[in-house]
């Protein structure tokens, strides 16, 4: 595991924000770290930054312990939180040149970090001229300067428009298979990480819900059986008469949770015989956003 933490807790007064977390980051994983506003998320990554003191429990990071290890952990982390530390009327080179200097990074590395994030043609336009969506690329390809093993991303979605967040995850995806790179990031949308991410973790007053791969996360959505009819209602009756589970109606449609092909078209046949008009049947899969919606509110 990159990152694991044990017991992690943390209180803000007497507001306790995180919750004994067990978080556990395989290697070359995207991590998506998900929950709603004000869930905890933004505190846990500080804590692995090392910006906020942990008060109770562990947090290892390449196999070492943060606290004794701080230095040589934290170098091998690059990072974004909230906005990136841009100088606006500086160009992007400039930017990347002058961390370079700071970091004693080869002079070299800026170039290649500009062709990564895609910024080349933008690089001696000042950055304070840049969209939302160049500005976090810019602080992507400076957390990544000092090639880093571990990136740690807050919300760096928040705010893109579509295309934006596409070129975000295409980077992401990219750092992670072709640059051996493991990638922890946050979001309050599952939606837009559940096609980049291939570990979750859902967390709601700071506590962890769920913790898994993304085909663990939807094995939990059920499928089921949904039927478009004339009257939902009386078809509801019909079916749970004939010892049918129903466990939704709606104006136009009624659910049966799914277990077979020969299920779906006995209920068909059911419905057909007893003059009940079908629009359409067939196996539905809950999306994963409603899933994501019912775990974080069951809490
Ligand atoms: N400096 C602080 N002092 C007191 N309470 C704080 C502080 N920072 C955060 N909190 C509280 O801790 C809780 C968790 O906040 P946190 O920022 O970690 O959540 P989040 O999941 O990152 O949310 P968001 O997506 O809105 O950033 C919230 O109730 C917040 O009000």
């Amino acid at each position: 595991m990159v990152i694991r933490t044990e017991g992690l807790s943390f209180n803000f007064g007497d507001q306790q924000v995180v919750k004994s977390l067990a978080l556990q980051v395989p290697e070359g994983s995207i991590y998506g770290f998900l929950g709603p506003n004000g869930a905890g998320k933004t505190t846990t990554i500080k804590l692995l930054l090392n910006l906020l003191q942990t008060q109770e429990g562990s947090i290892r990071i390449f196999d070492k312990d943060l606290r004794t290890n701080r230095i040589s952990i934290l170098s091998q982390i690059g990072s974004l939180i909230e906005q990136p530390a841009i100088y606006q009327h500086l160009s992007g080179r400039e930017n990347l040149l002058n961390r370079a200097l700071l970091l004693q990074v080869p002079i070299k590395r800026v170039d290649e970090m500009l062709a990564l994030v895609q910024l080349t043609n933008a690089a001696d336009k000042k950055a304070g001229q840049y969209s939302l969506g160049m500005k976090q690329r810019l602080g992507i390809a400076l957390a990544l300067l000092a090639d880093p093993k571990l990136l740690i991303l807050d919300e760096p979605t928040n705010g893109l428009d579509p295309n934006g967040i596409i070129e975000i995850r295409e980077l992401l995806i990219k750092l992670v298979n072709q640059h051996n790179k493991t990638v922890f990031i946050s979001s309050h949308l599952l939606g837009e990480i559940e096609r980049m991410a291939t570990h979750v973790g859902i967390i709601n007053f700071g506590e962890l819900l769920f913790q898994g791969s993304i085909s663990e996360l939807q094995a939990l959505s059920k499928p089921l059986v949904c039927v478009e009819t004339n009257n939902t209602v009386d078809a509801a009756n019909l079916l749970t008469r004939n010892n049918f589970t129903v466990t939704d109606v709606t104006e136009n449609y009624l659910y049966v949770p799914y277990t077979t092909k020969q299920q779906t078209s006995e209920i068909n046949a059911l419905l057909n015989n007893n003059g009940h008009a079908i629009y359409s049947i067939g196996k539905q899969q809950k999306d994963l956003e409603k899933l994501f919606l019912d775990i974080t509110q069951k809490a």
